[in-house]
């Protein structure tokens, strides 16, 4: 792209699930700084391919290149440099968040006492204080999601994958997190934005990549998606995109099944 060399190579990457054939060929460079909007219908195997560059899905063929290494041949290494904020996660509830976050920490290779001062300053500023000592069985959804998203950043990982983080956020808590995505971003990580609200892909993302039917069908940033002879909102392109333009219809006869005597 600019001669650096990408943080992230995808080559030819197929997964099969039984005979459903999920990625068909998935090829991507991705390079320092970007955040990449990563969209596409449900089902289209976003998240199957976050696993796979996660070390979390196995049996694929292709090639999938982190830091330079073929993830296939490296060790657990690579993964202190991965940030995660899954979909649905599985919090531990009968910790409180200060036992969670300095455990997560710890498996990230950090010392307890500086992940445990790391972690009670992020959940200060993510307006948490109060309940850093308390279970996290007893947080709301947001709450929960901001320890996810703590968690994901207490050991300053080099690239992020992001699944639907803002899910349950507060619109505070979202202005500050799209802040801190391109701040991050400018300070050379590299996030990769898994989101259906198309709005917000739009506006944080400097590069979109659509996925459908198991191929990328679009890669660039919005501009240029638009001057892809696409028009209008990044909603209206998905659309478009994924051939999609039934939606008054389909809503339509929702309703009707829905009013059936
Ligand atoms: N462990 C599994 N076993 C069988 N099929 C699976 C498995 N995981 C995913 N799939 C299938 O692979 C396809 C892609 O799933 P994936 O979760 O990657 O989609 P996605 O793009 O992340 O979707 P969404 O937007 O709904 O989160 C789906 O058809 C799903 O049913």
């Amino acid at each position: 792209m600019d001669g650096r060399e990408p943080v992230l190579s995808i080559r030819d990457l197929k997964k099969n699930f039984g005979s459903k054939e999920v990625l068909k060929g998935v090829r991507l460079d991705v390079y320092e700084g970007q955040i990449i909007g990563y969209i596409g219908p449900n089902g289209a195997g976003k998240s199957t391919t976050v696993k796979i560059i996660l070390g979390l899905e196995e049996g694929y063929s292709g090639q999938v290149t982190l830091f330079g290494k073929d993830i296939s041949d490296s060790s657990v290494e690579y993964k202190k440099r991965i940030g995660y904020v899954p979909e649905m996660a599985d919090l531990y509830d009968n910790l409180t968040a200060e036992e969670y976050l300095t455990f997560m920490g710890e498996l990230y290779g950090m010392e307890q006492k500086k992940a445990g001062e790391k972690a009670e300053r992020l959940i200060g500023l993510f307006g948490l204080s109060e309940v850093y000592e308390s279970r996290i069985a007893s947080y709301s959804k947001g709450m929960k999601q901001k320890i996810l998203i703590i968690s994901s950043l207490l050991h300053n990982p080099d690239v992020l994958f992001l699944d639907e983080p803002i899910n349950g956020l507060d619109a505070n808590s979202v202005m500050i997190f799209k802040e801190l995505l391109a701040q991050l971003a400018a300070e050379g990580k590299t996030i990769f934005y898994s989101s259906h609200i198309m709005d917000v892909v739009e506006k944080i993302s400097n590069r979109i990549v659509l996925l459908h039917n198991g191929q990328i069908v679009a890669d660039g940033s919005f501009e240029e998606l638009k001057n892809q002879n696409m028009e209008g909102s990044l909603e209206e392109i998905f659309n478009q995109l994924t051939g999609f333009n039934e939606h008054k219809e389909t809503a339509a006869e929702i309703v009707s099944v829905v009013q059936e005597a």
